[in-house]
């Protein structure tokens, strides 16, 4: 990649191979959910990240030789001419986690950021998150860009149409009933009811975590439709056939996102459906934090480095010129 005529680093093939494969049993096993009929290593026919459709074989043959997960590079800035979208992901990548899920914050710098950078790229920003359209409204106060909520299962448009997963009563009751149950047993636990999904957040008692996702775990084949999308501190039951790849795909595919670069930043598991709709476009995808294996191609420290970059991108595009790289980054 170019950036104002100076070559920036690009990820080395073998890092992103490693890269592949380091993810590849976290994504055979999400497949795996969504398709339980069949074995985990054995997914006859093609391939589905997201709404993107692989061929078996290239994400299967990268055997790389290392041990130590590879440093990737922090991502450039647009050179000029370059027609970005940017999906963002919001807990960990746009806010600072904070104890409970109402607690975050939006400050009046961050908002008016989004609202400069959606002006500036025509309207293609898209927030991407496992949080409801309704609480993303609350949020950042009915914004008129693109949301995909609940991992994808929700999706307002850039025109403002809307789409969203349905899932009968009587299944989202259970759904509740048995997080609820595994709350209970789980104490200092908290359960987040976003109706189609169901939240259950050991941030407050992390010793929790894993027993809270085995539960979910056993629990599951009961629950019929519903899969188990874990994250930081968090277990979600949520209705099967939705996630942020597709989500991401479903926009690009429309106005006014078709035709530019995908740029994607996320911090969770849930973010590399995402990560690898974005690849698979030619696009920048961007971790937030160190979580690893990730398929991403570039990272960010946190939230505020990601605030800092965005900033930098949006007078970049403004001025349509290009000062310098961003400086700093890394894993460092
Ligand atoms: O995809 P995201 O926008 O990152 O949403 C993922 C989940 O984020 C929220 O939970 C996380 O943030 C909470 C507030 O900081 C924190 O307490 C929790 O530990 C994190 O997991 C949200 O509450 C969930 O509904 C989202 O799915």
């Amino acid at each position: 990649m170019n950036v104002g005529g100076k070559a920036t680093t690009a990820p080395r093939d073998a890092d992103v191979r490693l890269r592949f494969k380091l993810i590849k049993s976290a994504v055979m096993s999400s497949i795996h959910d969504s398709h339980p009929g069949h074995c985990r290593h054995r997914v006859k026919g093609p391939l589905h990240i997201g709404a993107v459709r692989l061929r078996r074989m290239s994400l299967l043959s990268f055997i790389p030789e290392m041990s130590v997960p590879p440093m990737l590079p922090a991502p450039p800035l647009p050179a000029p001419g370059d027609r970005w979208a940017l999906f963002l992901d919001v807990d960990g990548t746009l806010l600072p986690f904070a104890d409970r899920p109402e607690e975050v914050v939006v400050s009046d710098r961050l908002r008016v950021l989004l609202a400069d950078l959606y002006a500036t790229l025509d309207g293609a920003l898209a927030l991407v998150s496992g949080r409801g359209l309704v609480d993303l409204d609350r949020l950042f106060g009915a914004p008129p860009w693109a949301m995909a909520g609940l991992h994808g299962l929700q999706l307002r448009h850039a025109n403002g149409e809307m789409r969203e997963t349905r899932v009968s009563g009587s299944r989202r009751s259970l759904a509740l009933h048995t997080a609820e149950t595994i709350s209970r047993a789980h104490p200092g636990t908290l359960i987040e009811n976003k109706e189609l999904a169901v939240a259950i957040h050991s941030r407050t008692a992390p010793e929790h975590f894993e027993s809270v996702r085995h539960a979910v775990e056993t629990a599951l084949p009961q629950l019929h439709g519903y899969e188990m999308q874990a994250g930081n501190l968090v277990v979600e039951l949520k209705p099967e056939g939705m996630d942020k790849g597709k989500a991401v795909a479903e926009l690009m595919a429309s106005e006014p996102f078709a035709g530019r670069v995908p740029v994607y930043l996320g911090d969770d598991l849930t973010d590399e459906y995402g990560f690898a709709a974005t690849n698979l476009e030619n696009g920048l995808s961007v971790r937030v934090g160190s979580r690893e294996p990730s398929l991403a191609q570039y990272t960010l420290p946190g939230t505020d480095a990601v605030h800092a970059w965005l900033s930098r991108v949006l007078n970049v595009i403004k001025q349509g010129a290009h000062p310098h790289a961003y400086p700093s980054g890394g894993n460092a």
